[in-house]
């Protein structure tokens, strides 16, 4: 459904039971083996090693692995080392300017950051999936500094995600909440999303 609604990727949440979008390693096997090769395959993963990420990887083969905790940085120098020809995404959880932090830490080692609202720090840790906007100010500073493309996630739906793009000006976007009802992808609601990302688009190449 998401192929056909026209995205670039598909994310898949190995991220275990607390979350109702958890999706096992063997069916993600399965679903990069067919997935078109125009579309990237993301594997989320809350693996905080370089072995351990790399392993995760091996079993589900995706074009992209998105590292949802601040890992060690000498671990993400590792996976670089260990893993050089999976892409590596970054995840910075933007809570305060402290964000910006982030940048050079990671950027020796990632090809791209991706910036989501949660709370990695708290007593229960929130990585994604919280439906919630971050503060898009903070992004679109982070976009300006960074030397690599940034994607922008957190409580994006049809109605924001073009104020999104005019404001932030991210490389790209990811959502799950927005296009789903009752915890479902919504087709209506997907072709929605891209009709506004596509809109907003043209709008910033023809202006
Ligand atoms: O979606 C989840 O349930 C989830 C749980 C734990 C870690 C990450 C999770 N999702 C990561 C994603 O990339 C989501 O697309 C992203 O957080 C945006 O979610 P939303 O704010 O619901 O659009």
């Amino acid at each position: 459904m998401a192929v056909e609604a026209g995205v670039d990727a598909l994310g898949f949440n190995c991220v275990g039971p607390s979350s109702p979008r958890n999706i096992g390693d063997s069916a993600v096997a399965e679903i990069t083996k067919f997935t078109p090769p125009s579309v990237a395959t993301f594997l989320l993963t809350v693996e905080r090693t370089a072995d351990a990420i790399a392993a995760h990887v091996r079993s589900t083969r995706p074009t992209t692995v998105q590292i949802l905790w601040n890992i060690d940085p000498a671990e993400s120098s590792r996976l670089a080392d260990i893993e050089p020809h999976v892409r590596r995404v970054q995840v910075v959880h933007v809570e305060s300017r402290a964000a910006l932090e982030m940048i050079p830490i990671y950027s020796p080692y990632v090809h791209a950051f991706l910036l989501d609202s949660g709370q990695p720090n708290a007593a229960t840790p929130e990585l994604g999936g919280t439906g919630r906007q971050n503060d898009w100010a903070i992004s679109a500073e982070f976009v300006q500094s960074s030397r690599l493309p940034v994607f922008l996630a957190g409580g994006l739906s049809p109605a924001n995600v073009g104020d999104a793009i005019r404001q932030v000006r991210p490389f790209g976007v990811d959502l799950s909440l927005g296009v789903r009802i009752a915890g479902r992808l919504d087709p209506s609601k997907l072709a929605a999303f891209a009709l506004s990302v596509r809109k907003a688009d043209e709008a910033l190449n023809s202006a």
